[in-house]
């Protein structure tokens, strides 16, 4: 038999305070999305297996947590990640909506395995899309409005990280040599900065992919002695340019791909101090209508499981104990006030846990 209490791996309960804190920090950054015109959106936990992710072009399936529906017996899947959903809303109910579409979501998602340094299945996703613009001015709102609201959760020090996920496969594409190399051969071996294997593949052209990580403006003009698409560059420019005001440490890494599956010309990555992880996620993609027809957008997820983790999004409201008896008016007096009742029930009651006791009329601190 199982233990009592045991969760399967990588799940896990939110206590007390840390479940209040996670929906105080939704509700902070949600109101931050809403502020700035986007609407929300609450698409279901589980869909057709089939339907989740397929409609963002070049989606490579995650591994998604499958079953059998007993009542239609289609595969199921729980959702792994939102913008996916999203982008189906945009492109089927709300096809006749005006663009840009500007809409938000929070929500658990769930993916099949956590890795060694996050072994959390299940965590809290907030994010807010953008659809029918990926230009870079709509890279700049996005990520300003990302940032906004992590400075409004209280993230301290944010840091941005770009990255450039199509740009390998397009130099690729537009024929800057690989030597013996092919596409995966040459990412595999940019993932791993592996400079001495691309030249001796021949794909030394590449290499300069690999000095370009680093902080934006020195990488920006690394980037500058290779044939990129054009206009790709001054794009990337000019999100890094925009980006200045926000007074925020910005870094490219031109070849990172890592959990970029379907972000195409621009990818980032956030990161706040003193928390160990990816803090949020988002980049330009491109939506698929059921005929086909493409459609830009760009947005991006925040992660808040470990914002609650750091302890963010925690209020301290005074807790008063109100002893059997105490007339209902006066309680109510009291959370008008801003404290927490905690009637008595019972003459043995005590008032535990509470950080004052209401006596003679006054809520007096308890030692
Ligand atoms: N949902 C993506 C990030 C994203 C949002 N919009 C575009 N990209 C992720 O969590 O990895």
């Amino acid at each position: 038999m199982l233990p009592p209490g045991l969760l399967p791996e990588g799940l896990r309960d939110r206590l007390p305070p840390a479940a209040e804190a996670q929906a105080t920090l939704t509700a902070t950054m949600m109101a931050v999305f809403a502020a700035h015109g986007h609407e929300r959106v609450s698409p279901p936990l589980v869909e057709y297996e089939e339907s989740l992710g397929s409609r963002l072009a070049s989606a490579q399936r995650r591994e998604l947590l499958r079953f059998t529906d007993p009542v239609s017996q289609h595969t199921l899947a729980l959702r792994s990640d939102i913008t996916g959903q999203v982008g189906r809303i945009a492109v089927t109910r709300m096809a006749a909506a005006p663009r840009p579409l500007r809409l938000s979501y929070a929500g658990p998602v769930l993916r099949v395995r956590g890795s060694q340094l996050a072994p959390e299945r299940q965590s809290q996703q907030i994010g807010a899309e953008l659809i029918g613009l990926d230009s870079p001015a709509a890279a700049r709102a996005m990520l300003a409005l990302a940032v906004e609201a992590l400075l409004a959760a209280g993230v301290p020090d944010l840091s941005i990280d770009l990255t450039l996920p199509t740009l390998v496969a397009d130099l690729h594409a537009a024929g800057l040599p690989a030597g013996t190399a092919d596409l995966p051969t040459l990412q595999a071996l940019l993932d791993g900065k592996d400079a001495a294997s691309l030249r001796a593949h021949g794909a030394s052209a590449y290499e300069p992919l690999i000095a370009a990580a680093g902080p934006a403006d020195a990488a920006l003009a690394r980037l500058a002695a290779l044939p990129l698409p054009a206009g790709r560059l001054d794009a990337v420019a000019a999100v890094v340019a925009a980006l200045a005001p926000l007074d925020i440490s910005v870094t490219l890494d031109p070849t990172e791909r890592h959990g970029f599956e379907y972000q195409s010309w621009l990818g980032f990555s956030l990161f706040g101090a003193g928390l160990p992880f990816e803090i949020g996620r988002g980049g330009s993609y491109t939506l698929l209508h059921p005929d086909g027809t493409p459609e830009a957008a760009l947005g991006f997820s925040l992660y808040i499981d470990s914002l609650v983790e750091a302890g963010l999004g925690t209020t301290e409201r005074p807790r008063v104990f109100l002893a059997l008896g105490t007339p209902q008016a006066e309680g109510e007096a009291l959370r008008a006030q801003g404290f927490i009742t905690v009637a008595a029930l019972c003459e043995a009651c005590t008032p535990q846990g509470c950080t004052h006791i209401y006596e003679a009329g006054h809520a007096r601190p308890l030692a």
